[in-house]
């Protein structure tokens, strides 16, 4: 079977600048694959070039097996890529319920047809999908009044309305209490796990990465330096030394801002 995304030699100039040069990965179905890299590394750029806000220089990124290249980030969406970012973006106005509504009306295309009845509209499958992000009881709370942590797990719900296959998360922890962090990486590997869907995300905290990624890819000046699993990261001496400058190794449980 082929890979759920794929990218062949995907590259991005900014003038004389080289964000990503020609870099090829592919992502399994049921993977959770981080991507680290110091600032300034390519990763956002990465991502954008995934979600279609960005073209390509060169290369090319395939989602089981067909190009996305060139679509636009609504087309790519449709095709069953979702994403989180690092701001979260939902509506304060409406309650926690009615945002994950929203998002099951948009995925059925229904949002212009029915927007009276937005209210009544996959109820019972909103409060399942919050269910699964251990939201269900804060379901008729604005989301004005909801801590961070509990925003960004009402985010999760919101992208897994989409029945996305493939899940882009842009530093889902950013902002968040290092508890919060484990947990809410805990939860996303949890779906990963029940619904089969592949996940690709940045992050700083290592302690993160280390955790619940199946395997690690790092950027380093926009090209690919090493991908593995937790401990052959770790081990990596060219990973070492982009992070630490040399000489030292990630300990356990060891937190590297990049
Ligand atoms: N729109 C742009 N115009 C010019 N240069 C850009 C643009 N976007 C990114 N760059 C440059 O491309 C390189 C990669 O940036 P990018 O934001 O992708 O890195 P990053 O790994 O996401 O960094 P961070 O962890 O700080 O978010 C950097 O040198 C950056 O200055």
């Amino acid at each position: 079977m082929s890979a759920v995304l794929e990218t062949r030699g995907l590259t991005r100039h900014f003038g004389a600048i080289v964000a990503v040069n020609d870099v090829s990965f592919q992502l399994k179905k049921g993977e959770l694959l981080a991507l680290i890299g110091p600032n300034g590394a390519g990763k956002s750029t990465c991502f954008n070039m995934l979600m279609g806000q960005l073209p390509p220089t060169s290369g090319d990124v395939l989602l089981e097996g067909q190009s996305i290249k060139g679509l636009k980030p609504r087309e790519v969406w449709r095709r069953g890529v979702g994403r989180t970012f690092q701001i979260t973006a939902t509506y304060s106005s409406m309650t926690v319920v009615e945002n994950v509504q929203m998002a099951l009306m948009s995925h059925h295309r229904e949002i212009y047809r029915i927007r009276p009845y937005a209210h009544q509209q996959h109820r019972a499958a909103a409060i399942a999908l919050l269910d699964t992000v251990g939201m269900a009881a804060q379901a008729d709370r604005h989301c004005a009044v909801l801590a961070y942590g509990d925003l960004k797990r009402m985010e999760l719900a919101i992208a897994l309305a989409h029945d996305p296959t493939l899940l882009l998360m842009d530093e889902p922890t950013a902002g968040m209490a290092p508890k919060e962090r484990v947990a809410l990486m805990q939860l996303t590997a949890d779906i990963v796990r029940d619904r089969g869907v592949s996940v690709l995300f940045t992050e700083h905290d290592m302690d993160v990465v280390f955790a619940h990624s199946h395997r690690i890819m790092v950027l380093n000046r926009g090209e690919l330096i090493a991908e593995g699993n937790a401990e052959e990261i770790r081990a990596n001496p060219m990973v070492q030394e982009v992070y630490l400058g040399g000489g030292s190794v990630f300990g356990e449980g060891e937190t590297a801002h990049a």
